[in-house]
């Protein structure tokens, strides 16, 4: 069976974490990251998941999961060291029809957690369908390295670029051709050194090059 790829919009939707251990704490921060408001619950903390609820990053019971943890959420992960825990969430979280991983526990997840290359809006999202997730792990640190941190900023200059080009030209084919040469494998490959001035000055070129021709 295949598993359908979204990237979600987490800005502002509730999301539960039950477990306040190492494993949370990385899924919380993930979870933080994307903008969640994010729901702890768990008889303890780590110092991290402390420091984050003393800044007001998230909002935390203490205590053991229970199934009114659930009200209003969208999105849990479970990440108790309890499987009987974590099989009760799950089964709430089915039942629900509330999307849910069990950290590590495949069958009882409705989705998986991929591994991620974060260069700003580019991201690169990595799955083995679960049949290896070290493999997934091996596969960003390559990308990782062939995708270096240039690629956040020449991301956001193709955005800009692209904006301009939706709104100055009018013409949907002419809009269309430019929009599908801006990049080629010779730009890649600058980005890919490191060279980002070369490879945004031929950006600006293959734009202002198609805009004049007739
Ligand atoms: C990608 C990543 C994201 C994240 O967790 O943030 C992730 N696992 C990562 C690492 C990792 N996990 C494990 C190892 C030890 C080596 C090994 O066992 O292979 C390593 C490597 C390491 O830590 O070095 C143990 C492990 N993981 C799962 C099982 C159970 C099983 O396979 O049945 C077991 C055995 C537990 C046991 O021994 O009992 C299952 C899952 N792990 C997944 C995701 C989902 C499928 C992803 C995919 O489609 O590939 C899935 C299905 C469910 C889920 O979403 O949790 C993250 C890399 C982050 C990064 O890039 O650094
Ligand atoms: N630590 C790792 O690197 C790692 C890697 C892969 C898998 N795992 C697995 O992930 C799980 C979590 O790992 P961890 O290292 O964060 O464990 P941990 O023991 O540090 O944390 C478990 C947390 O769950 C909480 N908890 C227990 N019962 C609960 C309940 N009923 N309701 C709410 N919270 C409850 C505990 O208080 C604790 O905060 C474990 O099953 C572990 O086998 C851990």
């Amino acid at each position: 069976m295949e598993f359908y790829p979204v990237f979600l919009n987490l800005q502002g939707k509730k999301c539960l974490v039950v477990g306040g251990g190492r494993v949370a704490e990385r899924k919380v921060r993930a979870l933080v990251r994307c903008g969640a408001h994010v729901y702890v619950v768990s008889p303890v903390l780590t110092a991290g998941l402390q420091e984050m609820l003393d800044h007001g990053q998230i909002i935390y019971r203490r205590g053991f999961y229970q199934t009114a943890d659930l009200d209003g959420v969208f999105l849990v992960i479970s990440a108790t060291d309890n499987e009987e825990v974590n099989n009760v969430v799950a089964v709430d979280c089915a039942g629900r029809n509330i999307l849910v991983n069990v950290v590590d526990d495949p069958p009882r997840c409705n989705f998986f957690v991929p591994s991620v290359v974060h260069r700003g809006a580019l991201q690169l999202a990595i799955s083995t369908g679960g049949k290896s997730p070290h493999l997934a792990k091996t596969l960003r640190q390559s990308l990782e390295k062939e995708f270096g941190p240039q690629f956040a900023e020449f991301v956001d200059f193709l955005g800009n670029v692209r904006a301009e080009v939706l709104d100055r030209v009018t013409d949907p084919s002419r809009r269309k051709q430019i929009l599908k040469n801006l990049t080629d494998e010779t730009t890649l490959a600058l980005v890919k050194q490191g060279d980002i001035e070369k490879a945004k000055e031929r950006v600006k070129n293959v734009y202002h090059i198609h805009r004049r021709q007739p």
